[in-house]
């Protein structure tokens, strides 16, 4: 690894602080360097604030420093006026004389016009440094950006022979999940949700295990939960209307929703396929990313329109013989790692 890449790194490392709390913006992260000497660092604040870039300059102590300092960032600085001034004409402004840049933004907005700026000032630019990990660390708001749809996590549990869940006579009579994974898990799941921007479940987990989609066993925000109820089968006592996140229900054009206070409804036509229709409905709400927990049917129309990015999937000791069968697994395993009893295995859709 040279010097250019371990600076990089470091932005990388620091970006990591956004999850959760940037988007629809990305999470970028910056380093500033002078002499050798790292004087300044930064990352995206939460969404509407300040930048990575601003985040760093305004980190510096002594300014007088930035007119020979080298800028390090995971993603092309902006040029464009959003929710901040472009963070291209602050380095300009400070004569920062070299910026080096870990992968181009594809948004529209900026496109090369930040680094065509940068240039144009007389700035030394370098772009493409540790290019493959920007870009997977950039995966959420790259996929939004170049795919039209979120970044979509594809996340179930297992029994040892493959079921999601049991037959219905092993179950509880109350409608809640038959936990299949440890405490442990579940807190990790909990993590995961607060990092996305949206949960989505199928109608028959709802009914099933009137689940609560929240991240309450984890700090942050619970993400929006989106959910399927074609036919509008779901009663108002189900946990997912309740008021401590927001929820959005999909249901077909054909049915007209009573219209639980506060709940958002979404007609989608069912006579085509809902699943591209859902993620164009989740790109006009600038969902950047969505994990979806279930069931087997949702999960596998997911799968089955190559509509998906990452599956995260835990499988646990215990054997059920009979029940609902798991989705059919697809993609390269990229890790393997055991939570106690629970082993889970993470993949990419290649
Ligand atoms: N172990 C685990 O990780 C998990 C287990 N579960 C378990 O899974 C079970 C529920 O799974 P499952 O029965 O498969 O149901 P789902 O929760 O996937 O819901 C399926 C229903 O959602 C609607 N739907 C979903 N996808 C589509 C599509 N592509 N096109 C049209 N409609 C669609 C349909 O509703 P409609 O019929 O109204 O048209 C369909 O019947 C429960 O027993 C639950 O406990 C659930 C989540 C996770
Ligand atoms: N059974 C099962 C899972 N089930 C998923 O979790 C949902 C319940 O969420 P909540 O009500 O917020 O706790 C449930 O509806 C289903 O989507 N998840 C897991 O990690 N492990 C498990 O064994
Ligand atoms: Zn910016």
């Amino acid at each position: 690894m040279n010097i250019d890449e371990f600076y990089l790194l470091r932005c990388i490392q620091l970006a990591k602080n956004g999850l959760g709390t940037t988007a629809p913006n990305p999470m970028v992260g910056a380093v500033l360097v002078q002499n050798g000497k790292i004087i300044g660092e930064g990352y995206t604040s939460a969404y509407g604030g300040p930048h990575a870039e601003v985040n760093a300059i305004e980190s510096v102590s002594k300014t007088s420093l930035l007119p020979s300092a080298t800028l390090y960032v995971t993603l092309e600085p902006c040029s464009h006026f959003g929710k901040t001034p472009p963070c291209a004409d602050v380095i300009i402004k400070h004569k920062i004389p070299k910026v080096v840049i870990g992968i181009q933004d594809p948004h529209d907005k900026v496109a090369g016009k930040g680094i065509k700026k940068l240039t144009e000032a007389g700035i030394e630019v370098h772009v493409g440094v540790l290019k493959k990990n920007c870009e997977e660390h950039h995966q959420r708001f790259l996929t939004y950006q170049t795919k039209n749809r979120p970044y979509i996590i594809l996340k179930w549990a297992e029994s040892a022979d493959g079921y999601l869940a049991p037959d219905t006579s092993k179950r509880h009579l109350r409608p809640e999940p038959y936990w299949i994974t440890n405490a442990y898990s579940r807190q990790l799941v909990h993590q995961w949700r607060s990092q996305e921007q949206a949960i989505l479940v199928g109608t028959n987990t709802v009914i099933k295990d009137n689940p609560s989609l929240t991240a309450r066993d984890w700090k942050g925000k619970s993400p929006i939960r989106i959910i399927l109820d074609r036919q509008l089968r779901l009663k108002p006592h189900q946990r997912i209307f309740k008021p401590d996140a927001p929820t959005i229900v999909v249901h077909d054009i054909q049915n007209t929703p009573l219209g639980f206070n506060g709940i958002d409804y979404e007609a989608l036509d069912f006579n085509n396929d809902p699943i591209p229709q859902l993620c164009t409905m989740m790109h006009r709400r600038q969902i950047t990313s969505v994990i979806v927990e279930g069931g087997a049917k949702t999960l596998q129309s997911f799968i089955d329109n190559n509509l998906w990015d990452e599956a995260r999937i835990f499988k646990n000791d215990v054997v059920f013989k009979t029940g609902l069968k798991a989705p059919v697994r697809l993609g390269k395993v990229i890790s393997k790692v055991q939570v106690l009893n629970d082993t889970l295995t993470i993949l990419k859709n290649d």
